[in-house]
């Protein structure tokens, strides 16, 4: 792992970082990403700090999933950089990629693996011991529930399970780093629990949990930090005491999104018109 005292800063140069980096877990500076006409993401900047649990909120098409696929190494930003504990994404993707567990949305999974063999599979493309990869793989199974679900196929999965095979997949080799892209969308209460149970404790212990979500709630119960996304560019971001600045975080999410929308019209929905 390259130091993050003396990791490059992307700001500064060729001059070593001597204050800010330390204490960083991910760092975007400038991301920018177009799609022909659409700029999905706009020079933008981010903090996150080590051992935080940092939620990324955003309307429909803001511009979180583009971002996170930019900062782990899966696309290759137009523009800007991503440090990942000092460690320069695009720079050096190997020693970046090993800090990182991924939870991406809506990435193709070998599907025609049980789960079992999907997290295996996993765990020895991250060159792990084969002996190491089958304890660990077993209690994951365990504390996600799905040991029964273990010699299924994962195309056999339902929304939920596939969720948690995919996290079980980003865990199994102890990464510093968890990006998730909508963690807890299909997830029973009850696995939401142990997910977040799991994470909680994964931050508690040092590590850095990266969310995107559009439940709110859940930002606000779970969150030490947050970042307000809105057409690609960051509008408010910090800690959530800071950022909710004594609303509701939806209330703020509105505000700064302005996406209060008074609705007319669909009077043909209204069954009391017929
Ligand atoms: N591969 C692509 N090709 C073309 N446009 C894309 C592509 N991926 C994303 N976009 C566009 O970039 C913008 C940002 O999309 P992105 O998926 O990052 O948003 P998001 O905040 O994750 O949205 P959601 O909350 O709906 O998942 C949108 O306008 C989207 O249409």
């Amino acid at each position: 792992m390259v130091d993050p005292q003396t990791a490059p800063d992307p700001d500064a140069g060729s001059s070593p970082v001597t204050t800010r980096a330390p204490e960083v877990a991910l760092l975007l500076r400038g991301l920018t990403k177009r799609f022909g006409d659409t700029t999905a993401v706009d020079r933008l900047d981010l903090d996150v700090p080590r051992g935080s649990f940092y939620g990324l909120v955003g309307p429909n098409g803001a511009g979180k999933t583009t971002t996170l696929s930019m900062a782990t190494g899966l696309l290759r930003p137009d523009a800007g950089t991503a440090h990942v504990l000092g460690v320069d994404v695009w720079d050096d993707p190997v020693a970046a990629k090993a800090q990182i567990g991924i939870l991406p949305d809506g990435l193709r999974l070998f599907d025609r693996l049980t789960g079992q063999q999907l997290v295996t599979y996993a765990g020895l493309l991250r060159g792990m011991d084969r002996e190491l990869v089958a304890g660990r793989t077993a209690e994951l199974l365990a504390a996600l529930g799905l040991t029964d679900a273990g010699d299924k196929l994962v195309i056999d999965y339902s929304a939920g399970m596939t969720k948690k095979i995919t996290l079980a997949c980003a865990l199994v080799h102890a990464p510093r780093l968890l990006v998730l892209d909508e963690p807890f969308e299909a997830v029973d209460p009850v696995s939401a629990r142990t997910i977040r149970g799991i994470l909680e404790d994964f931050a508690a212990n040092g590590g850095t949990v990266v969310l995107s979500s559009h439940v709110m709630d859940l930002v606000e119960r779970i969150c030490t930090d947050v970042a307000i996304i809105a057409a690609g560019v960051v509008r408010a971001a910090g800690p959530l005491g800071e950022v909710r600045a004594g609303a509701s975080l939806e209330d703020r999410f509105l505000d700064l999104v302005g996406g209060r929308t008074t609705v007319e019209g669909l009077a043909w929905l209204r069954t009391s018109s017929d």
